[in-house]
């Protein structure tokens, strides 16, 4: 493991100082020197004593396992990890978030934590409050807090345990082969994440995985973590190159998920009788706004990652009752609930004597294990009834937990640098910042303020200025707030933007990662001929499920079978009836990893036959399923690639990549308004999905989808000419409300792009209607029906907004229009002749294809193919390749707008420049 040197902070690490080494908010004070590892604890690579170390007051955790200890891991194969680590050079930095080292240390820890955006999320307006609140807040707590780290020793034992996590982590992934350095990243004491990132560029690392210690993901933890570093990222030349991904959660994993109920199962057999034995998850909690009105998936991950550890006991025998709370609430507003301190109550008022604490959202014991459950609320429990108290011990340097972490280390090597991310995709593979920019897509501001950790009180420091003044703050915040019973600064200070995304942009980054993964597959079988990548998916009650299907024929996959990938997401599938949970991990077959130099842990047919017991999965079944996008190999034009690892020459590594560069610009290039795109859609369809209000039977009120024509007049507003006998009909006469779908393709497909139109229609008689059926008729001259006696016309006069998604499988942008933008755009002129144009830009001309002859002429860069996929007056988009990288969706902009398909011909030749004249 390997700890920072000297550090001379990068522009974003001001945020992150405590207030006693800032004496303005924007002076940046170089941080005392970063320790390295205690020399006094005992070094797991020489010692033979074993055990975790670490005495904990309360740790009845297994010892370190003697297999840690004695060397267990194999020697590393020259012709694997030496060869690699000569050309790569390999960290793994472990985000956390620290601890006070002293009682001295917990005011300014305090602030550190307080003064972080994701902690206390305040308007752009009111940022400037954020010290001054920072310090008011910290100062009130102090005392609080004090007094726990006092009665855990004075200190919190974070550093010690992450610093031996990440030393075991090292050993365990050099041990399977592969040498890496192992940093630790906390977020608000030593070693700072600052600190961190000097010494990953003084040792030169060129391909980096970032692996946050919570298993679960939440804005507050992980995602402030992420939103650090991309800030150190942007700052730094040096960092700006490095190859990383992240591991942005990993609750799922079945190692992880088995070293848990090992020690449940452990602590279980403790008691004099397993009857009766309340199994009690206690997670740290976050304010319920994160998750209600923030999206943050720390709730529902928290559940599902309790349901498989539940699951996993149950497969052993152990079936007893168990409860998921939460606690450490802090300030007055309100947490995820239910708070550990309630349950504790109604669970002894019910009877319970037995309970079996599992602390669950952390993996090192800390304040909150060994303070708050191990004393407050075991005396709570106590004083309640409860006879028999336990907890399980912190997972700490589990040796089966630690060999996880490895593998998802390695499984996780191949996406390292992988181009996917840097794409113009909202796909956050592979980088922070474009995982983190996925989640701000459209942010206009900052959540609110939803919660103030505040403690009511008017005390000496009180008195000082800047806790006056935060005083004043939150006082009228909290006044607002309690007063209208509503977030209202959150009305105030703008909508809701940002991390709402988050569950959603982390699906398609599942989905775009398997894809990259099927891609990376096939470039590394000698012979692709024949082979096919599907990415398929199967949609269950408000759940899906993707399947991905890498098919070729036997020879080309190195001898071993066609394989399929599969991803299952978050949620439930429901297959032949029986409903099972599922994790969410890409899977490979251990023949597949091998091709694609993964680890082969992961035993999708071990773990499928637990998922689906009832509903083999293979091949055959998988190609059934939807297919939504199917790239033949050959097609796409890829040719057998080196392996990964030499796809940049070694003089390039820790210097700018250009392509990377050249792709993260290239989103700026123009593109048609969100406004244009939808009234481009809606003008260009006369197909699409009504939504209303069902005004009668059983299902009166629900909404009602039902697949309707339409025709868009001149303003793009959507008429209809429907049936006084359709329900749909009725449900408008009654409330007028609804909305509009129009999928880009007939046959509607998760990944195509579509535009939804939200507002009111108002119905027309038919003495009235004359200009509405005129236009009707004009563009759907074959309707004669609407002239029959029970047909009525509707148009949406009264919108509300529009919304439009493009392709959620290669560009995936997703943007909304107000009304008058929408109203006052025009469909694009090039839209009619978009697929002719991308067939033209697709042939071949001297040189290769039209569309990688002006891919090379404008980007200046190694272009091996591009294929155009959709055009419209401003430039193309397609998905190239650079020097056997990619396939990348880059966006082609034309010198000028066209408003002629002639326009765009024109245009073309000029971007082809020489190669054009040689084609004519
Ligand atoms: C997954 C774990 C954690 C989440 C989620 C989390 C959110 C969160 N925490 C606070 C406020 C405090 N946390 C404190 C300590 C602390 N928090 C975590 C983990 C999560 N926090 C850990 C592991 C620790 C202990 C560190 C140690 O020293 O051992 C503290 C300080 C301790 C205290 O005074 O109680 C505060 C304060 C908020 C507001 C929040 C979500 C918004
Ligand atoms: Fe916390």
């Amino acid at each position: 493991m390997s700890s920072a040197g000297s550090f001379a902070p990068g522009p974003g690490a001001a945020r992150g100082l405590h207030k006693a080494q800032v004496p303005r908010a924007d002076a940046i004070v170089p941080r005392p020197p970063h320790s390295k590892r205690d020399p006094h604890l005992p070094d797991l690579r020489t010692s033979a004593g074993g055990g975790d170390a670490l005495a904990m007051p309360t740790m009845a955790g297994p010892p370190l396992d003697a297999k840690v200890v004695s060397d267990p891991y194999p020697p590393i194969p020259a012709s694997t990890s030496a060869s690699r680590a000569a050309a790569d050079k390999i960290g793994v930095l472990l985000l956390n978030l620290g601890g006070p080292e002293s009682l001295d240390d917990v005011q300014p820890f305090l602030y550190n934590l307080f003064a972080d955006p994701d902690i206390i999320r305040l308007p752009p307006s009111l940022a400037f409050l954020q010290p001054a609140i920072a310090g008011a807040i910290s100062t009130l707590r102090a005392p609080q807090s004090c007094k726990g780290y006092s009665a855990i020793g004075g200190k919190s034992p974070l550093r010690e345990i992450t610093e031996r996590q990440a030393d075991v982590l090292e050993r365990a992934i050099e041990g399977k082969g592969q040498a890496c350095k192992v940093y630790v990243a906390m977020r608000y004491w030593h070693p700072y994440t600052e600190e961190a990132m000097e010494q990953i560029k003084r040792d030169g690392i060129s391909r980096l995985v970032v692996l946050p210690l919570y298993p679960q993901f939440s804005i507050s933890t992980s995602g402030s973590s992420l939103r650090l570093l991309q800030r150190l990222f942007e700052g730094d030349r040096f960092l700006a190159g490095l190859r990383h991904t992240v591991i942005p959660s990993w609750y799922q994993r079945p190692g992880y998920v088995n070293a848990m109920a090992d020690l449940v199962w452990q602590e279980m057999a403790k008691f004099d009788s397993p009857e009766g034995v309340e199994v009690f998850f206690s997670a740290h909690g976050v304010p319920k706004s994160y998750v209600e009105l923030a999206g943050d998936p720390y709730k529902e991950e928290m559940e599902e990652c309790v349901g498989l550890i539940m699951a996993e006991l149950r497969r052993r025998g152990v079936d007893n009752h168990h409860t998921l709370a939460y606690q450490s609430r802090v300030g007055p507003v309100e947490w995820l609930r239910p708070y550990t301190d309630q349950s504790i109550r109604k669970l002894a008022a019910e009877g319970v004597k037995k309970m079996l604490v599992v602390p669950i959202s952390f993996v090192s014991e800390h304040i909150e294990t060994l303070e708050e459950i191990d004393m407050e609320y075991r005396e709570l429990a106590e004083s309640q009834g409860v006879t028999d108290w336990r907890r399980v011990p912190a997972l700490n340097t589990n040796p089966a937990f630690i060999d996880d972490l490895a593998d998802a280390v390695l499984e996780a090597l191949p996406f390292v640098g992988s181009l996917v991310g840097a794409s113009n995709s909202i796909v956050p593979i592979g980088g922070i910042d474009t995982l983190l920019e996925s989640y701000d897509r459209e942010r206009e501001s900052l959540p609110p303020p939803t919660n103030l950790m505040w403690k009511w009180g008017f005390t000496q420091s009180a008195e000082l200025w800047n806790g006056r003044l935060a005083m004043v703050a939150l006082a009228m915040i909290l006044v607002m707030e309690t007063s209208s019973g509503q977030v209202v600064t959150w009305k105030l200070w703008g909508r809701l933007k940002g991390w709402e995304d988050i569950v959603c942009s982390r699906k398609i980054c599942l989905v775009s990662r398997l894809f990259d993964l099927a891609l990376a597959a096939l470039r590394d079988v000698a012979d692709t001929e024949g082979a096919s990548v599907q990415l398929g998916f199967m949609e269950t009650a408000g759940d899906w499920l993707v399947v991905l299907a890498v098919s070729a024929p036997r020879a080309a996959l190195r001898g071993s079978q066609p394989v399929p990938i599969l991803l299952l997401t978050p949620g439930r599938f429901v297959c032949e009836g029986h409903p099972t949970p599922v994790p969410k991990y890409p899977l490979a077959t251990p023949a597949m990893s091998k091709a694609m130099g993964m680890s082969p842990v992961l035993r999708p047919t071990k773990l499928l036959n637990q998922i689906l017991p009832n509903c083999p999965v293979d091949s055959r079944r998988l190609r059934r399923s939807r297919t939504l996008c199917s790239t033949a190999a050959k097609s796409a034009g890829h040719e057998p690639e080196p392996p990964r690892d030499h796809q940049r020459p070694a003089s390039q590594q820790g210097e700018e990549d250009p392509i990377r560069t050249f792709v993260i610009k290239n989103r700026e290039a123009p593109r048609l308004t969100f406004a244009e795109a939808a009234r481009t859609l809606v003008d260009g369809s006369v197909t699409g999905v009504l939504a209303t209000h069902s005004s009668k039977g059983s299902d009166e009120g629900f909404p009602l989808s039902s697949v309707v024509e339409y025709v868009a007049d001149s303003k793009g507003r959507p008429i209809f000419g429907i049936s006084m006998l359709a329900k749909h009909t009725a449900s408008l006469y009654r409330d007028g409300r609804c909305s509009l779908l129009v999928p880009e393709n007939k046959s509607i497909a998760l990944s195509d792009s579509r535009a939804l139109l939200i507002g009111t229609v108002r119905a027309y008689d038919k003495e009235d209607a004359g200009d509405l059926r005129e236009a009707y008729l004009a563009k759907m001259p074959q309707a004669f029906w609407v002239d029959f006696g029970d047909f009525r016309w509707f148009r949406m006069d009264d919108i509300v907004k529009a919304t439009y998604a493009e392709d959620v499988r290669r560009n995936a942008r997703t943007g909304k229009a107000t009304a008058e933008e929408y109203l006052a755009a025009s469909p694009d002129p090039v839209a009619q002749y978009r697929d002719s144009i991308c067939s033209d830009l697709n042939k071949s001309a001297t040189g290769g294809p039209v569309s990688a002859i002006i891919a090379k002429e404008t980007t200046g860069l190694d272009v091996t193919n591009a294929e155009a996929y959709r055009v419209d007056s401003l430039g193309f988009d397609a998905m190239c390749t650079f020097s056997g990288r990619g396939p990348v969706n880059i966006r082609l902009p034309f010198p000028r707008r066209a408003t002629t398909r002639e326009d765009v011909e024109q245009m073309v030749e000029e971007m082809m420049g020489d190669a054009a004249v040689q084609t004519v």
